[in-house]
């Protein structure tokens, strides 16, 4: 590899979806790092955070270190009902071991509900604590189209920056 490619930053992709649990086996709602009280819960191996999953996703796609399933498959028991934030700190030290520091995470979810901007602050922080490094989250509604819209499922899209230590 060339000296100039060995010092340029990389940049990295993560999409994740979960649908809601069923009503048959309720779950609660972790967004962003958060308990959302009252608000319909989403299935998953782990506690189904789609924004933490994106973000964790898109360090590892930065880093060029595989993806979740790679470090974290559903074959794990230890993982059964992981909170994302432990999974997105955990990918956060394996982006590191590799030799990266981490510049930012950005997140986009896509949900009718629950109402984010309220507690955007403080799912940054959640967030941002877990990566070591700033994560913002930004929320649409997708206006009533599209599996969202019809009360499927959340998605989230995020994008990260690393570069090499
Ligand atoms: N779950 C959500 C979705 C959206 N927002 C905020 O509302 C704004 C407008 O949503 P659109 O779908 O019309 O883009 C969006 O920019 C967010 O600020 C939210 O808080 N929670
Ligand atoms: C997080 C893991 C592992 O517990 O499970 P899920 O909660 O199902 O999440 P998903 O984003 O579908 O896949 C990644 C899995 O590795």
């Amino acid at each position: 590899m060339s000296e100039a490619r060995m010092i340029l930053p990389r940049t990295g992709i993560g999409l994740d979806v979960h649908a809601y649990a069923s009503d048959d086996l309720p779950r609660p709602l972790w967004l962003g790092g958060l308990f959302w009280e009252g608000e319909r819960g989403l299935a998953g191996h782990s506690d189904g955070d789609p924004v933490a999953h994106a973000a964790a996703d898109a360090l590892f796609s930065a880093a060029g270190v595989g993806d979740l399933g790679t470090h974290f498959g559903t074959d794990r028991p230890e993982f059964a009902g992981a909170s994302g934030i432990t999974l997105l700190a955990e990918a956060a030290k394996i982006v590191r071991a590799a030799g990266f520091e981490i510049g930012n995470v950005a997140v986009q979810f896509v949900a009718t509900r629950p109402k984010f901007g309220p507690r955007r602050e403080e799912s940054q922080r959640v967030l941002s604590e877990a990566a070591g490094a700033p994560v913002s989250v930004t929320a649409t509604t997708s206006d009533g189209l599209g599996f969202t819209g019809r009360g499927e499922g959340i998605s989230a899209v995020a994008t990260a920056l690393v570069y090499p230590r």
